[in-house]
């Protein structure tokens, strides 16, 4: 089980201690109230809106010191020299910014016909990147949901971007595909939640062993598609042209 700290109401003072690194001020919030800050987990709700910039400027000086280390001269290589920053702001503020923002905001629509016939939608794009080496994890997953007759239906487009959210955060692929089905389980509530997810692990790939054609498939199944085979088999008969 994963912690959402993002819709938690944790107080966040303000940074006063000057000179303090912010992350360091962040970390110690986090600790304070005894929440996990794994790669994974979500962490916008002990960070005020301004500290995301603090961050930022933090990494890019100390990427700055991973280029010094790797002995890139920054100085005279044009095509280098804002590349700190530039790697700093793709953390913080693209590749892993579903750390550092809230979840998306879920419109709703009263399931005025009662429907609870299986709804799929996919492929959803999986962007992520492996907590190991920090390497890309590129893919696409299904989700399939037997509403709740009594429950509110979500609009469709947010499926994708809770998918979003959650995979932008560096990741493991059998952790990603739970800590997804929690949260779409714990803001839908359905009958049945069922999630196939299919990537290619760049660590795999680009690096290490390099074997550029295999991928990760796994799944997650959730109440009726858990106690129902019929149901489960006709959601996996249904993902259209999965390994096409
Ligand atoms: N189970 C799992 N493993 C992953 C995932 N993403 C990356 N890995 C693996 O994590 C492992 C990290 O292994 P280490 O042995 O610590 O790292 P390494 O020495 O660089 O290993 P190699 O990749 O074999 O060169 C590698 O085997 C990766 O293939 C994932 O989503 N799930």
């Amino acid at each position: 089980m994963f912690t959402d700290l993002a819709s938690s109401s944790a107080s966040v003072p303000a940074a006063t201690a000057e000179g303090t690194p912010i992350s360091t001020i962040i970390r110690q919030r986090l600790q304070d109230a005894g929440q996990r800050f794994h790669a994974n987990d979500n962490i916008a709700a002990f960070l005020n809106p301004h500290e995301l910039e603090q961050l930022l400027d933090e990494v890019a000086e100390k990427m700055q010191g991973v280029l010094d280390s790797l002995v890139i001269d920054t100085v005279n290589d044009h095509n280098t020299q804002d590349t700190a920053r530039r790697v700093a702001k793709m953390y913080v503020k693209e590749v892993f910014k579903g750390r550092y923002t809230h979840a998306p905001a879920l419109t709703e629509f009263p399931n005025a016909e009662y429907l609870n016939e299986l709804m799929i939608v996919g492929p959803i794009t999986v962007r992520s990147a492996c907590s190991h080496h920090l390497c890309p994890v590129i893919g696409k997953l299904w989700v399939g949901v037997l509403p709740n007759k009594q429950s509110n239906v979500i609009g469709l487009s947010k499926y994708a971007r809770l998918v979003d959210w959650i995979m932008g955060r560096p990741q493991i692929q059998e952790e990603a595909i739970v800590q997804l089905a929690d949260t779409i389980m714990e803001k839908t509530r359905p009958d049945g939640l069922a999630v196939v997810m299919e990537c290619s692990h760049f660590c795999m790939s680009w690096r290490g062993v390099r074997e550029m054609d295999s991928k990760m498939l796994n799944s997650v199944m959730r109440g009726a598609f858990l106690r129902d085979a019929n149901l489960r088999r006709e959601f996996l008969a249904l993902i259209p042209g999965r390994n096409v």
